[in-house]
């Protein structure tokens, strides 16, 4: 590998903390509290939406045709798992309508803005950690799973080779690109990438606590 073992290096140590985190421990153990799992779930499906908007800029900011179609595909499929799995989930779970918290919108603006007014290598190194991180995670959990079947079932969407392999082809991608790029535009990717990691952990400390705005909507 090339370029993407410094951007997973620049993120190592929040993988750290993500892999040790009571959240992640929680799914494999069974003990994560029911509540925040929904918590998750529900934040995650405004994370998605907003995911796959950024996917989309960054599929148009590809330079070659391979790449617009491969991250137009994977904005459409981050959509379709919005739709499918959450609806699934929240089927089980019981339906909760809660607004976009502090951590989530903050994640999905950074990812946002940085698609729209970076370069396509910045873009591209904000979105990786969502893809990468989960890959890493679900296979971290695969073998243990779970004993709560609805655990199970998230840990095995993300640790099974479909998702490796869709990883697999974006870490591709990346390399390639970089081998083109000097080192400023390296620089502003390894920032973009380790904010994004930071953001992960972020994410599941935020269902962890359950984090509601302080200050409700009039
Ligand atoms: C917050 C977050 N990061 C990554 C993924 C992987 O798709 C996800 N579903 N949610
Ligand atoms: C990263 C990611 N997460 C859910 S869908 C998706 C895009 C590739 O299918």
């Amino acid at each position: 590998m090339g370029f993407t073992s410094e951007l997973w290096e620049s993120g190592a140590a929040t993988y750290e903390r993500i892999r040790v985190h009571p959240f992640v421990q929680g799914l494999t153990s069974g003990d994560l509290d029911r509540a925040a799992f929904r918590h998750y779930i529900a934040q995650d499906s405004h994370y998605l939406r907003e995911y796959a908007r950024a996917l989309n800029v960054v599929a148009a900011k590809a330079p070659t045709p391979e790449g617009t179609a491969l991250f137009g595909e994977h904005a459409t499929n981050a959509n379709a798992v919005e739709r499918a799995l959450h609806a699934g989930f929240l089927d089980e779970l019981g339906g909760v309508d809660q607004p976009a918290s502090p951590t989530t919108v903050a994640y999905t603006n950074f990812l946002l803005a940085t698609a729209h007014t970076g370069s396509f290598a910045e873009g591209l190194a904000a979105v990786l950690p969502c893809y990468w991180i989960y890959a890493r995670v679900g296979a971290d959990l695969v073998d243990r799973s779970s004993p709560d079947p609805l655990y199970a079932r998230w840990i095995a969407t993300y640790g099974g080779d479909g998702f490796q392999k869709i990883v697999d082809d974006v870490l591709t991608v990346t390399d390639r690109h970089a081998e083109g790029l000097g080192p400023a535009e390296r620089a502003a990717m390894l920032h973009h990438y380790a904010t994004a990691a930071r953001y992960e952990w972020m994410f599941w400390d935020a269902a962890h606590r359950r984090e509601t705005w302080p200050i409700p909507l009039a």
